[in-house]
């Protein structure tokens, strides 16, 4: 039987932070946001579905989608968000889905799917147990900021856009806390797999 475990938290809460030390260990990672950028390079279904829906002023002059005028257009209004989520959503997890069953016949133990909209999209149904990476809303503003250069209001708009991150730790089955640092979240982290008796290799 294969642990298909769900790796989920905020916008900038650590998501890929515990990812990368989760490979690091040998496991195998699949990430929502990856599938969602390869799906929509130019060519693709879902990237002719986002001219059509949000016009050629999406494009960069290469033609490749402009994500960061996309991000400025969903994450200040639900309705194109929900419109952009009808095309990507689908695509994404039927990619998410292929890729978990090669590594399922490649005798995988343990699976570990990043999906930042887990709870959101009501998707736990394809995991057995999630683990929610937690911030406080100081410090997921801050890293959002700094990371991203954005202002405070466009890190504001796009943290509203999820989920309450208290109410993702409320439905999780295991809390990671990451306000401290990153060896801090290493040793929750192991703590959580030796518990599931997960085998890593390093
Ligand atoms: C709007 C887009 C083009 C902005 O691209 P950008 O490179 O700036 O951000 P990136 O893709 O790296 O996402 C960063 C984070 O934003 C958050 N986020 C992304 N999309 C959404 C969304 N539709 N709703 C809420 N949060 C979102 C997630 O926490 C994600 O980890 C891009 O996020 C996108 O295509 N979103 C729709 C697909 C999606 O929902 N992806 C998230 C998981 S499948
Ligand atoms: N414990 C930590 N201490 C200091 N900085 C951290 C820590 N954890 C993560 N960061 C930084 O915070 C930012 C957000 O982390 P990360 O990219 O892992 O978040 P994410 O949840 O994957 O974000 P997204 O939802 O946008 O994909 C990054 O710049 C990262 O380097």
């Amino acid at each position: 039987m294969t642990l298909v475990i769900g790796l989920t938290g905020g916008i900038a809460s650590g998501k890929s932070t515990v990812s990368r030390m989760l490979l690091e260990m040998g496991l195998p990672v699949i990430d929502a946001d990856v599938i969602a950028k390869r799906i929509v390079e130019i060519g693709q279904h879902s990237y002719e579905l986002i001219i059509q829906t949000f016009g050629e002023e999406v494009l960069n002059d290469d033609l490749s989608i402009n994500r960061a005028k996309l991000g400025s257009i969903i994450f200040n209004d639900d309705v194109q968000r929900q419109k952009l989520n009808a095309i990507v959503h689908p695509a994404v997890r039927k990619n998410m889905l292929e890729e978990q069953k090669k590594l399922v016949e490649q005798g995988n133990e343990t699976i570990v799917l990043d999906i930042p909209l887990l709870f959101e999209s009501d998707l736990t149904h394809l995991v057995d147990k999630t683990i929610v990476v937690y911030v406080d809303d100081e410090v997921q503003v801050e890293r959002l900021m700094k990371r991203n250069h954005f202002t405070l209001v466009e890190a504001t708009s796009r943290i509203s856009s999820q989920m309450p991150l208290k109410k993702k730790v409320a439905l999780a089955d295991e809390v990671i806390n990451n306000n401290g640092t990153m060896e801090e979240t290493k040793k929750q982290l192991l703590k959580i797999l030796t518990n599931w008796n997960v085998i890593y290799s390093k």
